[in-house]
């Protein structure tokens, strides 16, 4: 039977308050959903525990949850939340209420039914993450300037793959493009002087939330 918004379920990792650690929402005070599950294993993943498991909870109640908070900001997470079909339910729904919603996704899976009112965060995975050939390019088309496209840097190699990605499809002229160094890997400083070097029109980005907490769930 098809689910509806009444009958939805969704597989939730956690639901949690913190500073939105990234992208130009940055700082905002925002209530994270983040949904279990994903298909890719990119090599330095932050947050391989919401890959197995999570608690089943129905749409309806996982929106209480967040209207407890009191906060009209959200970022639907995981994991990687569109490989859960009731994903588009439950975006469409938070928008309905009202909230400012952004969903962080790997840039795998389809975009385009995501509603509009959403702004996707789309990554765009370099080589070093071992998920390269999954980046479905057809995603790009679909974005509009209240989108944004991340790239996560492991090394130099990364950087230069993911300058030349941005050159040739142009991207500058999609969305904000963010770059972002992998934590206790790449010294951000490193990836700060290439960017000034190329006088690349990205934004560089360090993660908010472990400059203030370290790599914690629930942060
Ligand atoms: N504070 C905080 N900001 C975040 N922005 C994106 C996150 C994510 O895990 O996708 C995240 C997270 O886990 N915590
Ligand atoms: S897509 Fe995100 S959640 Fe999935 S393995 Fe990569 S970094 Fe982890
Ligand atoms: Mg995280």
């Amino acid at each position: 039977m098809e689910s509806n918004a009444q009958t939805a379920t969704l597989r939730l990792t956690e639901v949690f308050l913190s500073l939105q650690g990234e992208t130009s929402r940055a700082g905002l005070p925002t209530v994270f959903v983040r949904l279990a599950g994903c298909p890719l294993r990119c090599r330095w993943c932050d947050t391989p525990y919401s890959f197995q498991g999570g608690e089943t909870v129905p749409l309806a109640s996982l929106l209480a949850r967040v209207a407890d908070y009191g906060v009209p900001t959200v970022c639907v997470t995981g994991g990687e939340p569109l490989a859960q079909k009731n994903c588009l339910p439950l975006l469409a729904a938070l928008c309905d209420a009202g909230y400012s919603v952004s969903l962080e996704t790997s840039g795998a899976l389809d975009v385009s039914l995501v509603d509009a009112r959403v702004s996707r965060i789309v990554d765009i995975k370099p080589p070093g993450s071992g998920e390269d050939a999954r980046n479905r390019w057809e995603n790009l088309a679909h974005l509009t300037p209240h989108d944004e496209i991340k790239f996560v840097l492991a090394d130099h190699a990364d950087y230069d793959w993911a300058r030349e990605v941005v050159r040739e499809q142009k991207l500058a002229q999609v969305c904000p493009i963010l770059f972002s160094p992998v934590q206790g890997e790449l010294p951000p400083a490193h990836l700060a002087d290439w960017i000034l070097a190329d006088r690349l029109p990205v934004r560089m980005q360090v993660q908010l939330h472990k400059v203030l907490w370290g790599n914690t769930p629930g942060k």
